[in-house]
């Protein structure tokens, strides 16, 4: 089985929201809601890599040191192993714009379930409740 290793993160807000984009017409899973992020290049750092998508994809400038691992994803696909680190970054550089005519929503923690995501994501949305509503904790 083929691994694929994809790079993705939760920006979040001020208000603790966190941003969803939405898969465009034409590519693979067209129109579910994902975290951005993307494939890594030939011998790129995972770091690096979400570093450029975030760029690529929203137009905003994020530092390593903004970038904290959270959770990850491990999901079979027909034709591909997927493995995704998750991580989080509530600080960046710029205004968060759909760079590539993609939709984008900020979404509260209990809300996350309301926008369709790929099969792999279902698993990391308790992660990311529990990290903005520590109190009740969705895990146990
Ligand atoms: N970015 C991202 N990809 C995800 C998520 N969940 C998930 O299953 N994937 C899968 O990971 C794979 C890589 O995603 P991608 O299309 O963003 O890769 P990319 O930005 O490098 O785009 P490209 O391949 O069109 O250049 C896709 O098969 C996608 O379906 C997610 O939450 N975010
Ligand atoms: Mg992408």
């Amino acid at each position: 089985m083929k691994m694929v290793l994809v790079v993705a993160c939760a920006l979040i807000d001020a208000d603790g929201r966190i941003l969803l984009a939405q898969r465009p017409e034409g590519k693979a899973l067209a129109g579910l809601w994902e975290f951005p992020g993307g494939k890594l290049e030939t011998g790129e750092r995972p770091e690096d890599a979400l570093i450029r998508e975030l760029k690529e994809e929203l137009g905003i400038t994020v530092k390593h040191a903004c970038l904290a691992p959270l959770t990850f994803a491990s999901h079979a696909y027909d034709d591909f192993h997927l493995l995704m680190p998750l991580y989080v970054c509530r600080r960046w550089e710029g205004d968060v714009t759909g760079r590539e005519g993609q939709a984008l929503a900020w979404v509260r923690p209990q809300k996350l379930r309301d926008y369709p995501m790929p099969p792999a994501d279902a698993p990391l949305i308790p992660h990311l409740q529990d990290l903005l509503s520590p109190l009740s904790s969705s895990l146990l």
